[in-house]
């Protein structure tokens, strides 16, 4: 039995990814705060809502899905009802699994995942490390629950704030891009459907050129730049505007956000 503990915006996106995936809502629980959320969830999907005492002491893999904010309050509550053979996975940004372990019983194996929102459509980055009761079985169990609903790899533990700054928050800077993108559309009297249809398509072509040609992004990004030519006119006030640096340093306070969450 999987029991997903909070299950908001996250937690959602996984359990419609594993009964997508083929599991049968019966090996599914989920936890909500509220009753009218933990109906809905019902309903959508067919699965059994609990409290979280009753799916800690029920399943073999619990899956925390609630903000690090509210972690320290959940496993106050379920700590002494999770038994040394459950697996349990935390999808939190910033929480260590030496915080969990701590909340924890002694040799509860703990795996830290960093995901990513396109779980809704089995294309997530999910990022995975063992803490240090957690080994190869435990490792492999959360793989198999991440694969059906996109990649996953495998890093220490301590390149986990760095993964949730790049993948974990990474969509949401690809979304910046085109919106901003769209302005420069909307700016240039393009009508605001046909700049997003625009900006749309070249992001996915762009998207799948990256995954499939096996090409490094700077030389697809020079196949684009012609000499003397439009591209490399904007690229020129790209740089004039310091955007490399920008994203450098975006990148580096995400990563620094995810070091001070764990602290509340
Ligand atoms: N949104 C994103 O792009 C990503 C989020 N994350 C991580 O996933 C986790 C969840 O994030 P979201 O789904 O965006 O947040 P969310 O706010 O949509 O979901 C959290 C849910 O937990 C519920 N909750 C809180 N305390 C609870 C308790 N004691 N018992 C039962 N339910 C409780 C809340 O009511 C809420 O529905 C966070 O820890 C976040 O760091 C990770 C990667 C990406
Ligand atoms: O912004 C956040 O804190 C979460 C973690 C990674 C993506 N969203």
């Amino acid at each position: 039995m999987i029991a997903i503990l909070g299950t908001g915006k996250m937690g959602e996106a996984l359990l419609a990814g594993v009964l997508r995936a083929g599991r049968r809502p019966s090996e599914l629980l989920v936890t909500a705060r509220r009753e009218e959320r933990a109906a809905a969830l019902r309903e959508r999907y067919g699965v059994e809502s609990v409290a979280n005492t009753e799916a800690a002491a029920k399943a073999s893999v619990l899956v925390l899905a609630v903000k690090p904010q509210d972690m320290g309050t959940l496993l106050a509550e379920i700590g002494p009802h999770v038994s040394p053979g459950t697996l349990v996975v935390s999808m939190a940004a910033g929480i260590t699994t030496s915080f969990i372990s701590e909340r924890l019983s002694a040799d509860v194996p703990v795996v830290r995942v960093m995901s990513n929102t396109p779980v809704l459509v089995d294309e997530a980055m999910s990022v995975i490390s063992a803490g240090e009761h957690a080994g190869e079985e435990h490792l492999a169990l959360a793989e198999e629950l991440l694969r059906p609903v996109g990649k996953v790899t495998r890093l220490p533990e301590s390149l986990q704030d760095a993964a949730t700054a790049l993948s974990g928050s990474g969509p949401a800077y690809f979304y910046y891009l085109v919106e901003a993108m769209v302005d420069a559309g909307i700016l240039l009297g393009m009508p605001r459907a046909a700049a997003l249809e625009l900006v749309i398509q070249s992001a996915v072509g762009a998207a799948v050129m990256l995954r499939d040609s096996g090409e490094h992004p700077v030389l697809l990004r020079e196949a684009v730049t012609s000499p003397g030519g439009t591209t490399i006119s904007a690229i020129r006030e790209l740089e004039k505007h310091g955007v490399r640096a920008a994203v450098l340093e975006a990148i580096e306070a995400a990563r620094d956000r995810g070091r001070e969450l764990a602290g509340g």
